[in-house]
């Protein structure tokens, strides 16, 4: 089996035993996975993992901030609702992995192990486990009923297990800012920027993590200075932005930016969409990035990751033996299905903003931009809800359209109130035109079955095989 963080917990804690390969066991240093949504938190308690974000620094993240044109507005997720622990987290990702495997670690029917997978093992069109070589150089099978394939967005082993279309909008380039404050105290920090989004938040009590979206799959070299050049000219005074709102010190965000950029710790990641497409093949089960990806715009990855692994240990439960691989496939079908509310919202949410914010020469995208920032900044429901979405508090793709709906509608309105004009009325048709191009085409790669009418896919009636 190969490890992704989350999952063999649940399976361990379910008496199964678990044989995890993970390539690289020590603590990771990456610019992903830092911000759970508080849906993801929620998933985390029902997995009984909710300690691993204490004793890392891991900072309350109580909602965004949107900055666009030297305006701001807050989004509080709406968490009246929950406990009081309730809400999102950040932190340094590797502090957050090293603490899962730790715990999982401390479990007796498991056997964590350094390796990197080679292969998967197939017999007669059955998974049968995995090929792996070792820390020191040997060559090893290992064989399990179900192996869980989970080897993130670069996976080289899901092409056996789905028919993969990965998509790379743009890239980020991360920077950690010291010595700072961000103006919104808990809060992620959004600045609709030109060309393309760049986010803020806390990793740490006193280090906050700035993305910077460069749309495209080429940025600029850092090796030869093109990348801080980038940076300093067409980001640092954008970033201002956030300087101007922070009253006691105004330039301390843009020093604490371009000292980072002198410092040179600048990392970049592709930004990688993929819907899920999978095949399903007896004897093993793909989950995580290895699986289905979304813009990471929105920090959905690990709540969609953690509410599958909850899906899956639910699906898992009643059954003692995964021996009748076939049977078992058929009856894992329902996974695809019942992951969807709350996988298809994050995604289709994710990658409906980030082309919403991102800046266009074209009028009626410009309009949708300035419609959907003032849209959110009307409060009530028009900010709670897109945020409750976003947050994975409330995972219903229906609400999702209304509101991406109403947002095109407001900006019509705005264009044809008080006195519509012919100009008005043809931007106005292009909006509603630009908005179904953007959502329509995601949702239809989600499928329109299973995001809206799951309850007609044959597959979720399926019962546990008899065992
Ligand atoms: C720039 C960026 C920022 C992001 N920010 C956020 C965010 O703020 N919030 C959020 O929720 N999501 C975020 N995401 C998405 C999130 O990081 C992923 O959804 C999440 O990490 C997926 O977890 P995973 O376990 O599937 O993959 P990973 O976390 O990538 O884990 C895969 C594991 O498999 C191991 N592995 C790989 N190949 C092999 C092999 N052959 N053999 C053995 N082991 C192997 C790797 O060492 C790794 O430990 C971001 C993504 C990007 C690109």
């Amino acid at each position: 089996m190969v490890e992704n963080c989350e999952s063999p917990f649940a399976l361990l804690q379910d008496g199964r035993r678990v044989h995890v390969i993970e390539r690289d066991l020590t603590e990771p240093d990456r610019i992903v996975g830092e911000l759970l949504q508080p849906g993801g938190y929620l998933k985390l308690i029902e997995l009984g993992l909710q300690d691993c974000v204490e004793e890392i620094d891991a900072q309350r993240v109580l909602g965004y901030a949107l900055m666009k044109d030297g305006k701001s507005t807050r989004l509080s997720y709406p968490l009246d609702k929950f406990e009081e622990d309730v809400a999102g987290r950040s932190f340094h990702n590797g502090r957050f992995i090293q603490r899962m495997r730790g715990k999982a670690a401390t479990l007796p029917n498991i056997r964590l192990e350094q390796g990197t997978v080679t292969s998967l093992l197939e017999e007669d069109g059955v998974i049968k486990g995995v090929q792996y070589k070792t820390k020191d150089g040997q060559e090893l099978k290992a064989y399990a009923p179900l192996t869980i394939v989970c080897d993130g967005c670069f996976s080289n082993l899901r092409r056996n297990l789905c028919t993969p279309k990965v998509d790379v909008p743009s890239c980020f380039v991360g920077l950690i800012l010291e010595n700072c404050q961000l103006p919104f105290a808990n809060h992620g920090h959004v600045i609709l920027a030109d060309p393309s989004p760049i986010l803020f938040y806390p990793i740490s009590s006193t280090e906050i993590r700035c993305l910077v979206d460069v749309p495209g799959q080429k940025v600029p070299s850092i090796g030869n200075g093109e990348m801080a050049k980038y940076l300093k000219n067409n980001v640092a005074p954008q970033v201002s932005i956030l300087s101007k709102l922070t009253f006691q010190l105004p330039s301390e965000l843009q020093d604490a930016f371009i000292s980072a950029v002198e410092k040179g710790n600048i990392r970049t990641m592709p930004n990688r969409s993929m819907p899920a497409n999978p095949q399903p093949t007896p004897g093993a089960l793909l989950m995580g990035d290895a699986f289905n990806m979304r813009h990471p715009l929105t920090g959905g990855g690990m709540t969609v990751a953690l509410s599958d692994i909850v899906v899956l240990r639910d699906l898992l439960k009643p059954l003692r033996d995964l021996r009748d691989a076939a049977s078992l496939t058929q009856y894992l079908e329902s996974f695809y299905t019942l992951r969807k509310p709350v996988a298809s919202t994050i995604n289709t949410l994710a990658g409906a903003l980030y082309k919403v914010f991102s800046a266009s020469p074209d009028e009626a995208r410009k309009e949708m931009r300035e419609a959907c920032f003032d849209y959110l900044s009307l409060g009530g429901v028009c900010s709670s809800g897109p945020v409750a979405l976003l947050s994975g508090l409330n995972p219903r793709p229906m609400s999702l359209v209304l509101h991406f709906f109403a947002v095109a509608i407001y900006g019509v309105g705005r264009l044809l109130l008080p006195f519509p004009s012919p100009k008005g009325f043809w931007i106005g048709a292009r909006l509603i035109s630009s908005a179904s191009g953007i959502i329509f085409p995601i949702i239809k790669a989600e499928g329109v079955r299973q995001m809206f009418f799951p309850a007609t896919v044959p597959a979720v009636y399926r019962p546990p095989p008899l065992n």
